[in-house]
């Protein structure tokens, strides 16, 4: 069913992440080990996941120099994880030496490129001088960088995944964080998005985190999302 919900795990505690995991049983397949929980947790919470048959996203959004990027990439891929990233900011040859490198050992590790944060919007452009127009332009400008160094795909705003797929191709995947129910906090995310607006956008992927790791009821959470995607 697209898009899938990827739920972002983002906790230090072990147990918690355990309690979350466990309280939505069998209503998410697919998970997010961010910084957060890989810094505090470390690979334990990837094997706990791997042993119930759930999918990992490694969310460490590599960027850095290029053999640095290549080497940590190789590392990650060898966790048996479904999907990491790195950031395209990080250039070309970051990219396109890291895709070979992790494609020679795990040719079916999914590899996203970072374009602009969705805690992010134009008043980035206007603090750091970047000579956009607007986020949109921005964003396709990084994911065609990427598509041309060999990535599957980007971590962007729903947003913009309209003119990514009408330029890049359906193929090219879109994972989308920042997306609110119509009721839910916004909390630091700025490029907000429903799920039902995520799913007319044609993504392919959501990622929650807050909406539903912190609700009363997360398992009545993650069913409200679903109803809203898949009716
Ligand atoms: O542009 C990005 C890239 C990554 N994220 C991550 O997604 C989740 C979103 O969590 P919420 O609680 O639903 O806001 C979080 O782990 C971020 O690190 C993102 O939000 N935006």
């Amino acid at each position: 069913m697209k898009p899938e919900i990827i739920v972002a795990l983002d906790f230090a505690d072990f147990e918690q992440a355990k309690s979350i995991i466990n309280k939505l049983e069998d209503e998410i397949t697919y998970y997010k080990v961010g910084l957060e929980a890989f810094v505090s947790i470390g690979n334990s919470i990837i094997d706990y996941l791997k042993n119930k048959n759930k999918k990992v996203f490694l969310d460490l959004k590599f960027h850095d120099i290029p053999n640095t990027v290549k080497k940590a990439s190789i590392a990650a891929a060898k966790l048996n994880i479904d999907m990491f990233n790195i950031h395209i900011q990080g250039g070309k040859k970051m990219i396109s030496e890291t895709v070979s490198a992790v494609k020679e050992i795990n040719s079916s590790v999914i590899i996203l490129g970072v374009t602009l944060l969705t805690s992010l919007d134009k008043n980035y452009f206007n603090e750091f001088n970047i000579k956009f127009n607007n986020e949109t332009e921005y964003v396709l400008h990084l994911a065609k960088i990427g598509k041309l160094a060999g990535l599957d795909g980007v971590v962007s705003s729903a947003k913009e995944t309209p003119i990514i797929k009408n330029q890049l191709g359906d193929d090219f995947l879109t994972v989308t964080p920042g997306i609110r129910l119509a009721s839910n906090d916004i909390n630091d995310q700025k490029r907000v998005v429903t799920p039902k607006d995520a799913k007319n956008m044609g993504t392919d992927y959501i990622v929650v985190g807050r909406p539903i790791t912190q609700a009363d009821d997360p398992k009545k959470a993650a069913m409200i999302f679903k109803e809203e995607l898949y009716g």
